[in-house]
């Protein structure tokens, strides 16, 4: 199992370092290092089963049966959000937002948060009663209501059609320019780590191959000859010829 070292400083929310996961005998992370600064918005791209799940599992804490080395230190305060909102559907959505947050200005935040996604006076429905984009607005709420200092975000937009993830990204922006939590974003979708993402990574053998500092001013748009080139580039580390097809 890898070990905690409190590595973590004021600046640093993430830590990995050589961190190996091993699949019985298939090597999946391989020596991996990774830093993510307190506020930064990180996207990891890779080839399917290249190891990104696997990688934000090991950062979750929900994968400690695997064998494994190395150094992770992440916050205690961290939130996840899944490809599938995950809600409990024998809950309202209200209780929902407000699973494990204490205290007695619970209730107050959690419609703060419902707000803030665009779900105030959706308090009282139920989880089935909800759209896909809905449901995933209210895992944000929950994600964001405990102020985590590391959101970790696994495709959270994978199974929405284009225009709900436009909008969602549009809010993910927001809510994390307002919030403040370092981000490490899991996707196969080239376009969303570059419009969301201050620093773009990608693994490939098990390690973090390639690592490209966004530079572009908002809103991120094709129509930045900088983004296609951004994209390109991203691109040619995926493996992707553009020249095919
Ligand atoms: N519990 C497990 N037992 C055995 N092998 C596993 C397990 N979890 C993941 N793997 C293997 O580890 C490799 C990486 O999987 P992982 O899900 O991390 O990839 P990924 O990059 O997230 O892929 P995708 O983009 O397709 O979601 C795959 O070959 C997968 O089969």
């Amino acid at each position: 199992m890898a070990t905690h070292a409190g590595g973590l400083t004021a600046t640093r929310t993430v830590h990995v370092q050589r961190l190996v996961r091993r699949f019985e005998n298939r090597t999946v992370l391989d020596g991996l290092d990774l830093d993510v600064g307190a506020g930064e918005f990180v996207a990891l791209l890779g080839r399917s089963g290249s190891g990104k799940s696997t990688l934000l599992r090991a950062l979750a804490g929900l994968d400690r049966d695997v064998v494994g080395s190395g150094t992770v230190d992440v916050p205690e305060n961290s939130s996840v959000v899944f490809q599938d909102a995950r809600l409990l559907p024998w809950q309202r959505v209200l209780p929902n937002v407000l699973l494990g947050l204490r205290g007695t200005d619970a209730v107050r935040r959690g419609q703060a948060a419902l707000a803030e996604v665009g779900l105030a006076g959706r308090e009282r429905a139920w989880p089935n009663e909800l759209s896909g984009g809905e449901q995933q607005r209210v895992a944000l709420a929950r994600s964001l209501v405990s102020e985590p200092e590391l959101l970790l975000a696994d495709e959270p937009f994978g199974a929405l059609d284009a225009l709900t993830r436009i909008k969602m990204h549009g809010l993910l922006r927001e809510l994390c320019a307002r919030h403040r939590p370092a981000v490490l974003l899991v996707t196969h979708d080239v376009d969303e780590a570059i419009t969301l993402a201050d620093r773009v990574v990608v693994l490939d053998g098990g390690r973090i191959a390639v690592e490209v500092t966004i530079d572009l001013p908002a809103p991120r748009s094709h129509r930045q000859p900088q983004f296609l080139a951004y994209q390109e580039l991203l691109l040619h580390a995926l493996g992707v010829d553009q020249t095919e097809g």
